[in-house]
Order: C-alpha cells, then sequence, then structure tokens
C-alpha cells in the first residue's frame, strides 16, 4: 500500500496518543519497504529492513502501534514473548515456529482477501446447493414446460434464500464427519496450535465421510459456505501469495526482549538467554525456514524487539543481535492527560464500547467529562501505588465502576444512566485508600 509516512502518521493518531517518534520510526520503515519494492530486483535483494527496537514500560501503546499497521495493511503479524523461549520446557526451544506462525497469519488474510474477491461465486455456489436440496432437479428428459417452470421455483428460492425468509426452514445436508481432536487445551502457545491445526486438517483429509445432518437454512448457509470456498478457491495461489506476503510484507514483534539480554558482567547472565539470542540470530539475520506451505526467507521481514530494559540495557544483548535492531525509540509513560485523551480521542475507545454494549440492552450510558478525568486520575493513582501497567489500568478501574450497572442493565431498559464524578470517587475511594485491597481489585 503507498501510503505516504505522514499518511500512516496520521492514521494512526486516530488511535493512539503520543508515542510520535516510535509512529515515525514505524511509518519509516513500512515506507522504506514499500520503496524497496519499486527498485530494480537486483538492488532490491541488497537493501535490508531496518529493524526496531522499542524502550517502555508496559502497557503504553507499542504493541498497539505495530498491530494497528499491520491491520490496515492486511499484512500478517505476530507477537511473540521472546522469554518464553527460555522457560524451562520449551522442547528444542523452536524459535523458528515464529516463522511457520507468521504464514498462517499470511494465509488466513490472503485466503479472506480471495474469499472477497468471489463472494458471489461462493453464494451462488451454496444457495445451488440448498435449491437443490429443496427443489430435486429434473431429469434430462422433462418437458420444455416443466423445465420452464422448474427456473421460475429456483429463482423466487434464491430470491427468498437472499432475503432470508427461508432462514428458519429445517433442512438435511450432508457435512464432513467431525475429525477433529483435541490434542491439546486452548492455552497452548500459537505454534501449538498451530501444529493442532495442521493435525486437523490432516485428518480431515483423510477422513472424507460425510454424515446427514438437519439444520436450519441459515445454519445450512455458514456449513456450506466452507465447502463451496474451498472448492472454489485457488489453494496454490494462495499459498504463493501467502508466503511472499510474509516474506516482504510480514511483522514479526519480539516483546520481552530485555529478559533475553544477559550482559556477560550483570546479574542476569544466563547461559539459555544466551542461547535463545544465538536462536533467534540467524532468523533476524536472513535465513530460509521450512513450513507447511514451502520455504519462507526471512530477509526482509520486519521484526520490532519491545521491552522494558528496566533491569537489562540494550548493550547486554549481543553484539550481533544489537546491530540487527539499528533503530532505538523510547516510548513515553502515560501520564493523566494521556490516559483522558484515550480515553475521549480514540475511535473505538473504551467509553464507547461500553455504551455500545450497554446499547443492546436498550440503556442509554453516559459519562460526565469529570467522572472520564476521575478515571484518568484513578488510573495513575492505581499504577503508582501497585504497578505500572500504563493504559491497562483503565480497563480495571472503569470496570470497577460500571459493574453494577452492568449487571443490572436488563432491568433498566429505556433509561439514560449518567455517569458521574460522584459515582467515580463513591466506588474507588475506598479501594485505593488502602493498598492491599488496589492490588487485588484495581
Ligand atoms: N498510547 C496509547 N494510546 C491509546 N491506547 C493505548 C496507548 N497505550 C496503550 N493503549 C491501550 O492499552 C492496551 C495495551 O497496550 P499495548 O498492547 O500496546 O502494550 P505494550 O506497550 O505493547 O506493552 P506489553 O509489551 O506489555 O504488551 C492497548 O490495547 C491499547 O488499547
Amino acid at each position: 500500500m503507498d501510503l505516504t509516512p505522514k499518511q500512516i502518521v496520521a492514521y494512526l493518531d486516530d488511535y493512539i496518543i503520543g508515542q510520535n517518534n516510535a509512529k515515525k520510526t514505524i511509518a519509516l520503515a513500512l515506507r522504506n519497504r514499500y520503496r524497496r519494492m519499486k527498485v530494480e530486483p537486483v538492488l532490491q535483494e541488497e537493501i535490508m529492513p531496518k529493524n526496531i527496537l522499542m524502550i517502555g514500560s508496559t502497557g503504553i501503546g507499542k504493541t498497539e502501534i505495530a498491530r494497528r499497521l499491520a491491520k490496515m495493511m492486511s499484512l500478517p503479524f505476530v507477537k511473540v514473548e521472546a522469554s518464553k523461549y527460555t522457560e524451562v520446557g520449551f522442547v528444542g526451544r523452536d524459535v523458528e515456529s515464529m516463522i511457520r506462525d507468521l504464514v498462517y497469519e499470511s494465509i488466513n488474510i490472503v485466503t479472506r482477501e480471495y474469499e472477497d474477491k468471489i463472494k458471489d461465486k461462493i453464494q451462488d455456489e451454496v444457495h445451488k446447493k440448498i435449491i437443490e436440496i429443496l427443489v430435486p432437479p429434473l431429469p434430462d428428459t422433462a418437458s420444455e414446460n416443466a423445465k420452464e417452470s422448474f427456473i421460475k421455483t429456483y429463482n423466487v428460492m434464491e430470491k427468498k434464500l437472499l432475503d432470508g425468509s427461508l432462514d428458519d426452514k429445517k433442512i438435511e445436508i450432508e457435512v464432513p464427519k467431525k475429525a477433529h481432536v483435541e490434542i491439546l487445551d486452548s492455552n497452548m502457545p500459537m505454534d501449538m496450535s498451530s501444529m493442532q491445526e495442521s493435525l486437523n486438517k490432516m485428518l480431515g483429509g483423510l477422513n472424507k465421510d460425510k454424515i446427514k445432518k438437519e439444520v436450519s437454512i441459515k445454519d445450512a448457509k455458514v456449513l456450506l459456505r466452507d465447502e463451496a470456498s474451498s472448492s472454489l478457491l485457488d489453494e496454490e495461489a494462495i499459498k504463493i501469495e501467502a508466503v511472499k506476503r510474509a516474506q516482504n510484507g510480514g511483522i514479526i514483534f519480539l516483546d520481552e526482549i530485555d529478559k533475553i539480554a544477559s550482559g556477560k558482567t550483570n546479574q542476569n547472565q544466563d547461559p539459555s538467554k544466551e542461547g535463545v539470542q544465538r536462536d533467534l540470530l540467524p532468523i533476524v539475520e536472513g535465513s530460509s525456514v521450512q513450513t507447511k506451505f514451502g520455504q519462507v526467507k526471512t530477509d526482509h521481514i520486519l521484526f520490532i524487539a519491545a521491552g522494558a530494559f528496566h533491569v537489562s540495557k540494550p548493550s547486554d544483548l549481543l553484539p550481533e543481535l544489537q546491530g540487527r535492531f539499528p533503530l532505538r525509540v523510547e516510548l513515553e509513560s502515560l501520564d493523566e492527560e494521556a490516559l483522558y485523551k484515550i480515553l475521549t480521542n480514540t475511535k473505538n475507545s473504551l467509553l464507547k464500547q461500553y455504551k455500545a454494549l450497554l446499547a443492546v440492552e436498550e440503556v442509554d450510558l453516559e459519562f460526565d467529562d469529570s467522572a472520564i478525568r476521575a478515571f484518568a486520575k484513578y488510573s495513575v493513582t492505581a499504577n503508582e501505588m501497585t504497578e505500572d501497567i500504563g493504559a491497562r489500568r483503565l480497563h480495571t478501574v472503569i470496570e470497577k465502576v460500571i459493574e453494577d450497572i452492568s449487571f443490572e442493565a436488563d432491568e433498566k431498559k429505556g433509561e439514560k444512566i449518567i455517569v458521574s464524578k460522584d459515582l467515580v470517587e463513591e466506588k474507588l475511594d475506598e479501594i485505593v485508600d488502602n493498598e492491599d485491597t488496589a492490588r487485588y481489585i484495581l
């Protein structure tokens, strides 16, 4: 996408407050990638991306900046905690799994785009299948009259399927026999879930048995859609495009990089940390990783490393790794004004989300400006009293104030509820008076 750095920053400004240096740096890194694609191929291979190191405490927008951009530009994005590779029991320290996860992401994005391009065709195919069940097709020997009336019925049915008037009617359809095994739980790390996914796909491929199932037409549309889409999509083309996009547009966010920094002289020294850095090095420097969808070259993937660096320093990383993250940006902590702006000046802000949720119950939720300022103030206090978790604190603070309103919302249909400063104080004063309560509740 050919957005200029200024346009990228302007887009980010709608979602993220402050952090201008970080926004600029990442906008430039992405623009440079675009520029590289326009350069003649021989030179293209020579131009390496400049990876970014973001320094700043938790919850201040580091991930959010990268994730938002990736989403807006339809680029595959993966976040991994670098420290997880040092955990005891992490078999083989398989750092390459991040590349495999990136390709999975890319496959998902590209598949959705391809599906979108042929969505009308997919819908026609689904409708055709449903109509075949409702009105069995005529034999070739049918009379002209019969054929004519069949076409009429077909068109009427298609219209009804489109407007949803048949949605509640039940039909019997054939669906693949469930070849799904839960081998691992849902809390497993992403690379494990990819493993589960590929296993399921494999089993699905082996097991082509189908069973008949009675479902509503509404559900049938969804169930048949997957089948129609996989029969119409060009899987090879998707694979090729997805690998290309991961290679040239992928972003890998390496969080908690400071936790694997292990200086030769500081108390942080730990051979397993250095081992992880050594394993990361070839991936960040550029190598080929074998994935289910083919070889992926990592040379042009953009790596964004992030960490608070409270204990260690970037200079505690292996020199080769430091050299691979030449763009350094420090992000500022969020003060009261920044937190207030996060609530009032961002698209899809938390307050808008709460308002929308309660609107479902037909409750009109309003926040006084002084109440919003109070949310920001109490968040800063709680961050100072306990642990600074940045903007994440807003969630717990607001949740505590809204809790009761939210619980009773179904009894308040049609009412307007105004959250005032008094209410915020009433709910929070007692909690912040006591450090222990604050630690557990906020
Ligand atoms: N500057 C900001 N502007 C708007 N929202 C923010 C900002 N900083 C944080 N947030 C909100 O807080 C949440 C957490 O922020 P984010 O995921 O970026 O943390 P982080 O800095 O990457 O920390 P960590 O490394 O611990 O994940 C985001 O989902 C976002 O909603």
